[in-house]
C-alpha cells in the first residue's frame, strides 16, 4: 500500500501538471495575439491538438505497455515531458516570434500528448499490482475525485490567484516569471517530480512477471493482434469497452449539443455554464458516492445500470421544459457516467491479466477520446441543422429543437448499450433485477442461483400446524409412485441426520431455547444442508422431489410470527439454497384453531411452534396467503378444511398437467 500511496501522489502531480498545462498553453498562446479571433483559434487549437496523437500513437501505446518496463517507460516518457514543457514558456524569451511561439507551443504539446499516451497504459497496468484486489475500487475512487475533482479546480485556483494578485498589486514582473509563464514551469516540473518518484519511491512496479515475459517474446504484431482478440472474445471486457464508450458517447452529445440547449431552455448563457457545473456536480457524487450508495450490489450490474441511468437522464434532459428539471437530468448524467466510469474501471483493474492490461487500457482511452471527439462533433453539427418551433405548454412554453430529438435518440442507444453490456456481463442471471437492486441498497444483495442442470421437479407443501401437509404428501407419493416415477418425499427441518439434531434444538422444550434470531439461522442451516444433499441430487437425476415444509415457512414463521425482517430472512434463505425454488407449492390454508386441535387430537406434547400464541398462528396463516397472492402461477391454494381425498383428487390434478407439460416440452 505505501507504493499506492506514493504512485496517488504521483498521479496527483500529474494530473495537476495536466490541467494547469492545459489550461496555461491555451491562455499562453492566445496571448500572443491582439485580435480576438486569432485569439480564440490559438486558444481551440492547442486543446484541439491534444486530442489528435490518440490516433496516432494510441494502437501501439498499450503493446510497448505490456512489452517493456512499466517504470522505466513512465520515467523515461515523464523526463521527456520535462523538456518538452519546458521548452514552451522558453521560445519567446530566446527571441520566437508569436506566430513561431504558437507553431512550437502546438507542437510540444501534440508531443507532449502523444508520449502521454504510453504513460497512462503504463501506469493504469502497474496500478493494480500494488494494491489488494478488496481496495481496488477505494484507490480508483480517490484517484478520479483527485484526477477529475481536486487538482483542476486547484489548478485554475492557483493561474487566476496568480493573475488576480499580480493585477491587484499593480507589480510588474519580466516576462519570464508572468503567471501563464510560471504555471508553465508548473507543469513542467511535475514531470520532472513525478520521474523522480517513481524511479526512486515504486521501484514495486519495474520488473515482469513471467507471463509478461513470455507475451514479450511475440513480436510486436502478434501482441498487438492478440491484445484486440482478448477484447472481441471476452464477454466481460467486450461489455466493459463497449459500456464505457457508450456513456462516454451520451455525455459528448450532450456537451455538444448543450449550448444550444441552453438557449432552447430560453435561460440565457449563464444556463449553459449551470448545466455544465452540475454534471461535473453528479460525476463527482456518483464517484464519490456511489460505493456507499449501491453498497454490495454487483459491479457488474452496477456498471450497466449506471449506463443506463445516465442514458435515462439525457432522454429526460430531451424532455425538460424547465431549467430546474434539466438541473436535476444533468446532475443524473453525471451521476450515472461517474458511477460507469468507476466500476468499469475498478472491473478492469481487477478482471485483467498483468499481461493483458496495458493493451486493453491503452484502447479504452483511445476509444473514449475518439468516441468524445466524434460525438461532440456530430452533435454539434446535427444541432445546427434542424429548425426549432416554441411550443406551448400553458404555464411554460418549449423549443421543439433537432437538440432534444438528437438527446432522446442518443438517450435511446444509450439505454441499448448499457442493457446489452449488462447481459453480455451479468453475474446474476436469473435474479430479478430491482429486486436485487433494492436489497442491495438495503445491505444485501440477492445471491445467484447456483448453477445446476434439474430435470426432476420440485413441489412443496405448507400450510399451518395440523393442515394436513404430511397426509397429502403421502398421498401424492403413492400416486405418483403407481406411475411409475422416482419420486424423494422429504421434509423441512430434520430430513437428513444433521437436520434431525437441529429440528430437536428448534422444537424441543428446553430451558434454553434459541432466541429467534438463533432459531431462523438454525432453519437456514437445516435447508442448506437438506438442499445440497437431498434436494439437488435428486432433482439433477430427474426425480420428483416432494417436501413437507421450505423456504415459506421461515417467512411466515420467524418473519411473520417472531416479527423479524420477512426480507432478511428472504436473504438468508436464498444464500441457504443458493436460489433453489419450488416449481410448485400448494399451500394448504387451515384456520389455526382447526390445524391445532387436529394435531392436539393426534396425541403426545405439544413443541415449542405448536406452542405459540394464538395471534402468532394467525399471522404465520396471512403471511402464507400473502406469499402465495404475490406469485399465483407458483401457488396451489387449498382450503384444507376440505375432506382428504378431495384435496389429494386437486393436488394430483395440478401435478399432472405439470409434469405432462414438462414431459411433452
Ligand atoms: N383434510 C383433513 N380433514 C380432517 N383431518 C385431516 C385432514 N388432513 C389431515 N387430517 C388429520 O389432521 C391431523 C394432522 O394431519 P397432518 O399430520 O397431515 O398435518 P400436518 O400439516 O402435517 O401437521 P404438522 O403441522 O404437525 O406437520 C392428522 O390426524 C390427520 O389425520
Ligand atoms: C421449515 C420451518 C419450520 N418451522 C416450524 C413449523 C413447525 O412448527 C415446525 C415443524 O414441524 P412439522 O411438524 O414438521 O411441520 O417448525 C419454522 O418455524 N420455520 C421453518 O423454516
Amino acid at each position: 500500500m505505501r507504493g499506492f500511496r506514493r504512485l496517488w501522489l504521483v498521479l496527483a502531480a500529474a494530473s495537476f501538471g495536466d490541467w494547469i498545462g492545459i489550461l496555461a498553453t491555451g491562455l499562453f498562446a492566445s496571448a500572443q495575439f491582439e485580435n480576438p479571433a486569432a485569439q480564440g483559434a490559438a486558444f481551440g487549437g492547442t486543446i484541439a491538438v491534444r486530442l489528435l496523437p490518440a490516433l496516432l500513437l494510441g494502437p501501439i501505446a498499450g503493446v510497448i505497455a505490456d512489452r517493456f518496463d512499466r517504470r522505466y517507460t513512465m520515467v523515461i516518457v515523464d523526463l521527456l515531458r520535462f523538456v518538452i514543457y519546458l521548452s514552451i514558456p522558453l521560445v519567446p524569451l530566446f527571441g520566437g516570434s508569436p506566430a513561431l511561439t504558437v507553431a512550437w507551443a502546438t507542437i510540444a504539446t501534440f508531443l507532449g500528448e502523444t508520449i502521454t499516451l504510453i504513460w497512462i497504459p503504463a501506469k493504469e497496468a502497474a496500478v493494480p499490482n500494488l494494491i489488494p484486489k478488496s481496495r481496488i475500487e477505494i484507490s480508483n475512487q480517490l484517484t478520479l475525485v483527485t484526477t477529475y475533482g481536486i487538482t483542476p479546480i486547484l489548478a485554475a485556483l492557483l493561474l487566476s490567484g496568480l493573475t488576480a494578485g499580480l493585477q491587484q498589486s499593480g507589480a510588474s514582473l519580466p516576462d519570464w516569471a508572468q503567471p501563464v509563464q510560471l504555471a508553465l514551469y508548473i507543469n513542467a516540473f511535475a514531470r520532472l517530480a513525478t520521474a523522480i518518484v517513481v524511479f526512486f519511491g515504486i521501484k514495486e512496479i519495474g520488473g515482469k512477471s513471467p507471463a509478461r515475459e513470455m507475451a514479450a517474446e511475440q513480436s510486436i504484431g502478434k501482441q498487438f493482434t492478440a491484445g484486440w482478440k482478448y477484447i472481441g472474445s471476452t464477454p466481460l471486457v467486450r461489455g466493459l469497452v463497449v459500456g464505457i464508450f457508450g456513456a462516454f458517447a451520451a455525455g459528448g452529445v450532450v456537451i455538444g449539443a448543450a449550448r444550444t440547449y441552453a438557449v432552447s431552455l430560453g435561460a440565457g448563457e449563464a444556463a449553459f455554464y449551470l448545466l455544465f457545473g452540475t454534471i461535473f456536480m453528479g460525476l463527482a457524487l456518483g464517484i464519490g458516492l456511489g460505493p456507499m450508495i449501491v453498497r454490495e450490489l454487483s459491479r457488474r450490474r452496477w456498471f450497466g445500470m449506471s449506463i443506463v441511468l445516465a442514458s435515462g437522464s439525457v432522454m429526460f434532459l430531451g424532455l425538460a421544459f424547465h431549467l430546474s428539471m434539466a438541473l436535476v437530468g444533468a446532475l443524473l448524467v453525471g451521476a450515472g457516467a461517474g458511477m460507469a466510469f468507476l466500476s468499469g474501471t475498478t472491473l478492469l483493474y481487477g478482471e485483467i491479466a498483468d499481461e493483458l492490461r496495458g493493451r486493453v487500457f491503452a484502447v479504452v482511452q483511445i476509444g473514449v477520446r475518439m468516441v468524445l471527439l466524434l460525438a461532440i462533433t456530430l452533435a454539434g453539427i446535427l444541432v445546427g441543422l434542424g429548425s426549432s418551433r416554441r411550443v406551448d405548454l400553458g404555464a411554460f412554453s418549449v423549443d421543439v429543437s433537432a437538440t432534444r430529438v438528437l438527446l432522446l435518440v442518443a438517450g435511446a442507444i444509450g439505454i441499448w448499450v448499457g442493457i446489452g453490456s449488462f447481459r453480455q456481463m451479468d453475474d446474476k442471471p436469473g435474479v430479478a433485477v430491482l429486486a436485487d437492486l433494492w436489497s442491495s441498497l438495503r445491505g444485501r444483495p440477492l445471491s445467484p442461483a447456483e448453477s445446476f442442470v434439474a430435470s426432476g421437479c420440485f413441489v412443496v407443501f405448507e400450510g399451518g400446524e395440523g393442515a394436513g401437509k404430511s397426509t397429502q404428501v403421502t398421498l401424492l407419493a403413492e400416486a405418483l409412485r403407481k406411475e411409475g416415477r422416482d419420486v424423494v418425499v422429504t421434509r423441512e427441518p430434520g430430513a437428513t441426520d444433521l437436520g434431525a439434531r437441529i429440528r430437536g434444538l428448534v422444537l424441543n422444550k428446553a430451558e434454553d431455547a434459541p432466541s429467534a434470531r438463533a432459531e431462523a439461522l438454525l432453519y437456514a442451516a437445516d435447508r442448506a444442508h437438506h438442499v445440497a444433499t437431498v434436494v439437488r441430487p435428486a432433482l439433477a437425476r430427474g426425480a420428483v422431489v416432494v417436501s413437507d415444509r421450505y423456504v415459506d415457512s421461515s417467512l411466515a414463521y420467524q418473519g411473520a410470527g417472531r416479527t423479524l425482517p420477512v426480507q432478511e430472512i428472504s436473504w438468508l434463505s436464498s444464500w441457504a439454497t443458493g436460489g433453489l425454488k419450488p416449481d410448485l407449492v400448494v399451500l394448504l390454508d387451515v384456520e389455526p384453531g382447526v390445524g391445532l386441535t387436529r394435531v392436539d387430537s393426534r396425541g403426545g406434547d405439544a413443541d415449542r411452534l405448536e406452542s405459540e400464541s394464538r395471534a402468532f398462528h394467525e399471522r404465520v396463516r396471512y403471511a402464507f396467503l400473502d406469499l402465495a397472492a404475490a406469485d399465483p402461477k407458483r401457488y396451489l391454494v387449498l382450503d384444507a378444511s376440505r375432506p382428504v381425498e378431495e384435496l389429494a383428487g386437486a393436488v394430483t390434478e395440478r401435478l399432472s398437467s405439470m409434469l405432462g407439460a414438462v414431459e411433452g416440452s
